[in-house]
């Protein structure tokens, strides 16, 4: 396996790979998308920040790639729905940096306040600018959040604890979290028409780019301030310096910018009301610490054992949860190919989880079964685009749970419709991995071996007949399973030691009483 970490990841996650034997190739932010896009071939996981960005191009002939990992919270700077389309996963470790970038926030917060920097420029350039520079206090201001998610909240804990009354602006928040911690919600019209200091912890996405427009800022009370340190794009850039000409917003602190890093002519840098700091929120090196480690731990556990955590594109999946569904996943995998080798072009599946069902968490598992089932017939599916391709290749994917597991503990039915003919194929893992019925009728084999299924007439001299064809190709039988269909004909699941190849395979159809037979 192999890691392309870009960006200053830091070292604590890099060698985590190392020791679970990962090769880690270490890069400078990769600007250029082409550069990007070779730099990713043969590659089995990118880790980004802000500087690298992932757009679909990144992603052209990243064939090996299987996550891309973001050292931080934002993946706005991924092409998430490309990484889904062509099966790879995105994740990132949010949890990591919340703190530092809610004291960053907090940080500028008391530098508006108190005319920090400007006081600092002044002293260094042999001044005393004490005149000018009078600044206001924070207890019992009114502080607006934008968000109130994991920083929105951390910060308005920590403005609380300075004596700020806060309220936040959310739509989003679940209902159990909303009223927590005494933070009441108010619209954005009249979050921002109340607060003093108002403060944005959002992602950027298509419907928050430009909250902060001309217009709603118009909205917020005369001489109140903004602090963004969260994305650039939030906020009209243009409009804001603006409204601080105009006298109608006070200040601004700004820690992220639509163009990264900031143009050197920018004219936001000429503005003494606005404070600037270059997208400093996530680096502490504490979270810089945390985030490499957590996303390092969560890409290693994915490879490994398909433990979800802290992915933008798929359902998480408990290291627990893992363990119970994790003995099924090889099952499904060869389930898939041979399903997807009986009926070509199925139009519907139909998947039953019978027997216990308790614990076992089958949103991986359906999902690895579609990758194998679509993954045989061409591109790339993997359980990250299963469903999607599913939709768009028009197979229809259903899924039961509960009903008689047959005096199988766990029991996995499916029943595969194609155009032409349907299948039905019913498999545990009692006594490893097992096929037990074919079409309802009673055959056991193991469909991640070679076999050959076969479909006779039921007379006798068939097993002696195909063991000697067998025998004079030199294929070794390693196991002969036979069921009567009750109609005259036979099936049987031969398992073989190795592939046969199609002369043999010829010579074996030509046999008399011989009605069908296929290799999977
Ligand atoms: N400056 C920096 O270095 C850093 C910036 N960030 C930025 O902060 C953002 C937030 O991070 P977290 O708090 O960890 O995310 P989070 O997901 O915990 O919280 C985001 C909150 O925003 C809310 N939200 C979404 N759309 C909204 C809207 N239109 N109006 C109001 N609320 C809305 C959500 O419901 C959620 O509660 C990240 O997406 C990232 O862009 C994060 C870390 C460091
Ligand atoms: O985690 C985030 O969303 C951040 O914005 C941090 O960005 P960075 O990793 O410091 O480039």
């Amino acid at each position: 396996m192999k890691v392309l970490a870009c960006d200053g990841i830091h070292e604590d996650g890099l060698a985590l790979f190392r020791d679970a034997g990962w090769e880690v190739v270490v890069s400078d932010p990769i600007k250029d998308t082409a550069v990007l896009a070779q730099a990713l071939v043969g590659v089995d996981a990118v880790l980004v920040r802000s500087a690298t960005k992932v757009p679909a191009e990144a992603l052209a002939e990243a064939s090996q790639l299987r996550v891309i990992g973001r050292a931080g919270a934002g993946v706005d700077t991924i092409d998430v729905e490309a990484a889904t389309e062509r099966g790879i996963a995105v994740m990132n470790a949010p949890d990591g940096n919340t703190l530092a970038a809610a004291e960053h926030a907090i940080s500028l917060l008391f530098a508006l306040a108190r005319h920090i920097p400007r006081a600092d420029a002044g002293m260094k350039a042999g001044e005393w600018p004490k005149a000018g520079l009078t600044g206001f206090e924070l207890e019992g201001k009114k502080l607006g959040v934008i968000g109130l998610g994991r920083i929105g909240g951390t910060v308005a804990r920590k403005a609380q604890g300075i004596g700020m009354e806060v309220a936040a602006h959310d739509p989003f928040l679940p209902a159990s979290a909303a009223g927590k911690g005494s933070v009441p919600l108010k619209t954005l019209d009249e979050l921002l028409a109340w607060a003093d200091v108002v403060t944005l912890h959002i992602p950027r996405t298509k419907e928050t780019t430009n909250l902060l427009s001309e217009t709603s800022m118009r909205g917020m009370k005369k001489g109140a301030y903004l602090i963004n340190a969260a994305r650039g794009g939030l906020v009209d850039e243009a409009a804001l310096l603006q409204l601080i000409e105009e006298g109608h917003i006070a200040g601004a602190a700004l820690d992220t910018f639509v163009t990264e890093p900031l143009p050197a002519d920018s004219a936001l840098r000429a503005n003494a009301k606005l404070i600037l700091t270059p997208h400093l929120g996530a680096s502490t090196s504490e979270a810089q610490q945390a985030v490499s480690t957590i996303l390092a731990r969560q890409i290693i556990d994915f490879v490994a054992t398909g433990a979800v955590a802290g992915c933008v594109n798929l359902p998480p999946l408990t290291a627990e949860a893992a363990r119970e569904s994790g003995p099924w996943m090889p099952l499904m995998s060869s389930l898939g190919r041979l399903a997807a080798r009986l009926v070509p072009a199925p139009t519907r599946l139909e998947i039953t989880y019978a027997g216990r069902t308790d614990a076992l968490d089958t949103r991986p598992l359906t999902r690895l079964l579609v990758a194998a089932l679509l993954g045989t017939a061409s591109g790339r599916v993997t359980p990250v685009n299963a469903l999607q391709e599913a939709a768009a290749r028009g197979l229809t994917v259903a899924e039961t749970l509960g009903g008689d597991g047959d005096g199988f503990d766990r029991l996995l039915k499916l029943r595969v419709v194609g155009e032409k003919r349907t299948r039905e194929i019913e498999a545990t893992l009692h006594r490893g991995p097992r096929v037990v019925r074919l079409d309802g009728v009673e055959i056991e084999f193991d469909p991640q071996a070679h076999v050959l299924l076969l479909r006779n007439e039921d007379r006798p001299g068939m097993i002696g007949a195909v063991g000697s064809q067998l025998g004079a190709a030199g294929v070794n039988i390693v196991n002969f399973a036979l069921g009567a269909a009750g109609d005259g004909q036979a099936r049987a699941a031969i398992t073989v030691d190795r592939p046969v190849n199609e002369q043999q395979l010829a010579l074996l159809r030509a046999t008399p009483g011989i009605l069908s037979l296929a290799q999977v």
